[in-house]
């Protein structure tokens, strides 16, 4: 593989500069392979948020951004997504090394970044337009869909470059100015992303980076009276945090949330293919997720065989080095994740579950690796079936009937993704729509089509990103009536004069 470096220190990226936080505070980054410093990064506060935020309402309300054509806003869509591709194997080395996610994982993730910034230039060429409502010939109303000013973007860590565009993009297509706030434990390619907008030639202002901390950076962002919706991915608890924050400041949201979604494996299954899935479903991403199958529940009749498989399979899936192109699984993203995770162990064996995990090489001593594994004796009220464990954990249950099936899956409060599995044509539409999930993935893994809508149900999110779906929240909807007939107008005050 060619060699890349990465750059020994990141800042912000403001108004079309790059810059220091005021303060000079900066943070570490650790590699989660070997927890030895990458580089430090500028910690933004309430200072950086203020610039920046005042740099995206001016490019918004007075810069070229809005006046110039469509076609115009979107080249600058192509471009960026042509310099995703030029810097495509650096970009996913920066997140190999910022997260520890296999390099084979990001390599895909980087293409996917530039396809979602052609994706979304395209879709505001076919789908960004209005209604028009005729009535008989005294009226007609039609609507307009404008941009609705500043957007604020915050991402978590876990596929940081792909989610951070799946974001920038759309709120770009549809003329909003933007500020991005990556997650503090990966900003590399967020800083990749800033220098890429820069070379693109954005005009100034239009999107700007704040490197910081949710609490003080992400805060800020949330609070701020100037900046009219906030796109948040992250957990569950956040994103209610976020939501009380800018309650004062009336925000306009979309919530992408945690999840913790079953695979539900039917005995007339397609035996290799449900558990490919299966196993993809939860040991991709290093198990971390938010669309994991972390929940198992195989019908009775072919738990055996199916878990025996799982069990076999489990001590040869490689885990080592993320830049080791057969690496399948690398460490998690930061100690303290790790830590959480393994607590998880702790709390299963607690519960009466029984902790079966794979291998981790000696060589990887040093970083953050939790095995993949998998719970047996699991029963779905416990910690470990009903909780978020973000990680390569696998709560294997069993189910008897369909309705079973259905009651397990749908007893516990996330709705995010789900997975049948069964050759009953009839009886997957049947259960595919019984469960409570924004998505349901029939016979397949997570395969993704832009076009469809992306989010949650229950305490996995609100609203819903991707396709033309986007276009709800990053856009003000405007009626314009035009009276076309002389209907009668009320005479007030006319009676006596
Ligand atoms: N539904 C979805 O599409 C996805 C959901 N996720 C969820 O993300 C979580 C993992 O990511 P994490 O980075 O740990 O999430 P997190 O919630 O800890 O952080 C996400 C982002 O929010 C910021 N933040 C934290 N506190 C904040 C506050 N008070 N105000 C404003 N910003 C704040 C962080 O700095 C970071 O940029 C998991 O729960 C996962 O399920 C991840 C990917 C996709
Ligand atoms: O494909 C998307 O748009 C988002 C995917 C996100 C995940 O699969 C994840 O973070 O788990």
């Amino acid at each position: 593989m060619k060699s890349f470096t990465h750059p020994e220190h990141v800042q912000h990226y403001i108004n079309g500069q790059f810059m220091e936080s005021a303060s000079g505070k900066r943070f570490d980054n650790l590699n989660p392979f070997t927890n030895q410093v990458i580089n430090t990064v500028a910690e933004g506060d309430k200072e950086e948020i203020d610039r920046a935020v005042k740099a995206a309402r001016e490019a918004f309300d007075r810069g070229p951004w809005r006046t110039m054509s469509v076609n115009e806003r979107l080249s600058y869509l192509y471009k960026i997504a042509d310099l995703i591709d030029q810097a495509s194997d650096e970009i996913a080395y920066l997140e190999s090394l910022d997260t520890g996610l296999p390099i084979k994982q990001t390599q895909k993730q980087a293409a996917r970044a530039a396809e979602n910034f052609r994706f979304y230039a395209e879709m505001v060429k076919a789908r960004l337009h209005g209604d028009a409502y005729q009535k008989d010939g005294d009226f007609i109303n039609y609507t307009i869909h404008k941009p609705v000013g500043v957007a604020g973007l915050i991402t978590p860590w876990n596929a940081p470059f792909m989610l951070e565009t799946w974001k920038v993009a759309p709120a770009l297509a549809t003329g909003n100015t933007c500020i991005l706030k990556p997650a503090e434990w990966s900003p590399l390619t967020a800083h990749k992303l800033a220098q890429i907008v820069d070379e693109a030639g954005l005009p100034p202002g239009v999107c700007n980076v704040v490197h910081g901390f949710g609490e003080t950076a992400g805060a800020s962002l949330v609070a701020h009276p100037d900046v009219q919706l906030i796109s948040f991915t992250g957990e569950t608890v956040t994103g209610s945090e976020i939501m009380k924050n800018g309650a004062d400041t009336l925000k306009r949201y979309s919530m992408e949330l945690g999840g913790k979604s079953p695979i539900i494996v039917f005995e007339d299954a397609d035996f290799e293919r449900a558990l490919d899935a299966c196993i993809f479903g939860i040991f991709s991403f290093n198990g971390e997720r938010c669309t994991a199958n972390s929940r198992l529940f195989v019908q009775s009749s072919l738990k055996e065989k199916f878990v025996n498989a799982l069990l076999e399979r489990l001590p040869h899936i490689v885990v080592g080095d993320p830049m080791d192109p057969n690496t399948e699984v690398g460490p998690l993203i930061h100690p303290v994740h790790r830590q959480r995770v393994l607590e998880y162990l702790t709390i299963a064996r607690s519960e009466g579950a029984e902790v079966v995990g794979g291998h981790v090489p000696e060589a990887c001593r040093e970083g953050n690796f939790v095995p993949p594994t998998v719970l047996l004796n699991v029963t779905n009220d416990m910690r470990v079936a009903q909780e978020e464990i973000f990680g390569p954990v696998l709560a294997v249950m069993s189910f008897d009937t369909e309705e079973e099936a259905i009651r397990l899956a749908n007893d516990v409060k996330y709705g995010l993704a789900s997975y049948v599995w069964t050759n009953d044509l009839k009886r997957a539409h049947r259960v595919a729509q019984s469960i409570e999930a924004g998505m349901t993935w029939i016979n397949s893994h997570n395969v993704r089509d832009l076009r469809i809508p992306f989010g949650g149900a229950k305490y996995s999110g609100i609203g819903r990103e991707g396709g033309y779906y986007a276009f709800e929240f990053y856009t003000e909807t405007q009626v314009i009536h035009v009276a076309i007939g002389d209907t009668p107008i009320p005479k007030f005050g006319k009676a006596k004069a």
